[in-house]
């Protein structure tokens, strides 16, 4: 994985004899792919040559996707401005700060519950226990 693409050489590439596509700023080069592809070799047709980032992280693919993706990485995209070329390749960073923040929301309805379930088990109490 040595190779550095600009857009403009990525675009030869997008037929079904040669398909590269650039996702996350980096080369892959998916034409044996193309028969395999569980969406279809449509939506990769869709996106040959190009930079499909977008188009790759709209489908929701899964982390097994992303592991496929790998084993047909040959380059980098050596893109002058955005489109992909920025972004990193590790979802982690992104996934881990928000499981922290759900976990976060979880604990803190967690104690929102167990606060009025207290408060409601001493309301119980002083009325039909304590009341009289
Ligand atoms: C370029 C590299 C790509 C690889 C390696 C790849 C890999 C995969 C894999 C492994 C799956 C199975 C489900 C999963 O594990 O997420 C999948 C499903 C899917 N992919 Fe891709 N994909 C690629 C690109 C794309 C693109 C560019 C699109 C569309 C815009 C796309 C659309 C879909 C859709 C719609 C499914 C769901 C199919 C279904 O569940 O019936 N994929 N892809």
């Amino acid at each position: 994985m040595s190779k550095e693409f600009t857009i403009e050489e990525l675009s030869n590439y997008n037929t079904k004899k040669e398909l590269f596509v650039a996702i996350r700023g980096y080369v892959y080069d998916v034409t044996g792919f193309l028969e395999d592809h569980p969406g279809g070799d449509e939506v990769l047709m869709d996106v040959a040559g190009q930079e499909a980032t977008e188009a790759y992280d709209d489908a929701g693919h899964s982390e097994d996707a992303d592991k496929t993706l790998d084993k047909f990485l040959i380059g980098r995209l050596n893109a002058p401005a955005g489109a992909g070329a920025g972004k990193t390749r590790n979802k982690g960073t992104v996934g881990s700060t928000q499981k922290s923040l759900q976990s976060l929301l979880l604990r803190t309805m967690f104690y929102l519950v167990a606060i009025f379930v207290g408060a409601g088990a001493f309301s119980y109490l002083k009325i039909y226990i304590g009341g009289s």
